[in-house]
């Protein structure tokens, strides 16, 4: 497996690869590599000759107050999986790297950024936007995977790409959870122990309300309350719980037909986030 750490050793292996013919994926992560990053590998590696595993904690993506320095970091672990996976590079570049002196372009992919976590974390899907703007600028690989976990950045992404013809292909893959549900997430490990057997309860609301409007409930706003209100009860902090379009994550009308179900919550020391489709029939 090669390791990268500048990106011009990227704009390289990019010509290397044009002249041999073989396709290349990206897996944009930051690092603390669990099964769900994993299975974002196992996609890439079904979609490309050659698989590029990206791990950088952006700090542009992170607020003032948030957990940028406690963020966990655990290069070893992280490089031994993606060897285990037979992962052809990573990068691993270094804040200068990506963010040299006199850097100050940004890309804001503003409707989109605005609602849900970016309404709480302002300023952070720039962070997003920007940094993977830059990888795939400089990788400029066929295809990159991200989770559906982040369903918003995922959606942002797809936009910016769009936007901008990028010309790599953004592909999405499904949530892996716990046995008891909870969605795979580093910050999980924030959690104390009482914490994480209580943790499903934020993807049992989901259900619930996905069950619920498969039942024909309409009422989407209270059905939102009920959920907020439950939490709030067993000790989270909701920061939302949304039932939303899928194509633009606005608030869902009764006659919408392709629904996401979003939350955010804080538990503790952790702000977990989650989501569920519904897909209505016409
Ligand atoms: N449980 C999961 N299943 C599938 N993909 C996931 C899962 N968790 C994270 N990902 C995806 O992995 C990529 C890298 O995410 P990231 O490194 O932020 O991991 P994370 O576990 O989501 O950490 P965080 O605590 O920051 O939410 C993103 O595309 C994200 O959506
Ligand atoms: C896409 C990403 C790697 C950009 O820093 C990050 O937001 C993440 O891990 O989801
Ligand atoms: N996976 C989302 C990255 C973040 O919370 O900053």
């Amino acid at each position: 497996m090669q390791i990268y750490t500048q990106p011009e050793e990227l704009r390289q292996l990019r010509h290397e690869l044009t002249l041999t013919g073989k396709t290349l994926a990206v897996v944009p992560t930051m690092g603390n590599l669990h099964d769900g990053h994993l299975s974002l590998i196992e996609k890439a590696q079904s979609l490309a000759d050659l698989v590029i595993c990206t791990i950088f904690v952006n700090p542009s993506q992170f607020g003032p107050e948030e957990d940028l320095d406690a963020y966990p970091r655990t290069p070893d672990a992280d490089l031994a999986a993606l060897r285990r996976y037979h992962v052809d590079g990573v990068f691993t570049p270094g804040v200068e790297g990506m963010y040299p002196p006199g850097d100050e372009t940004r890309v804001t992919v503003p409707a989109l950024s605005e609602l849900h976590c970016g309404a709480v974390r302002p300023g952070h899907f720039t962070g997003v936007a920007t940094v993977v703007c830059k990888f795939l600028n400089l990788i400029q690989a066929d295809y990159a995977v991200f989770g559906e976990k982040d369903f918003q950045q995922l959606a942002i992404i797809r936009r910016m790409v769009t936007d901008l013809f990028i010309p790599t292909e953004i592909h999405g893959a499904p949530t892996l959870r716990a046995e008891d549900g909870l969605a795979l997430s580093s910050r999980n490990g924030y959690l104390t122990a009482d914490e994480r057997q209580r943790a499903p309860e934020l993807y049992r609301q989901l259900m619930l309300t996905r069950d619920r409007i498969q039942q024909g409930e309409r009422d989407y706003r209270q059905l939102e309350q009920s959920a907020h209100e439950h939490l709030t009860r067993e000790g989270w902090r909701p920061d939302y719980f949304s039932i939303c379009r899928q194509h633009d994550l606005q608030a869902a009308e009764p006659t919408d037909q392709k629904l996401v179900i979003l939350a955010a919550a804080r538990l503790g020391r952790a702000r977990l986030i989650d989501n569920l489709t519904v897909d209505l029939k016409p």
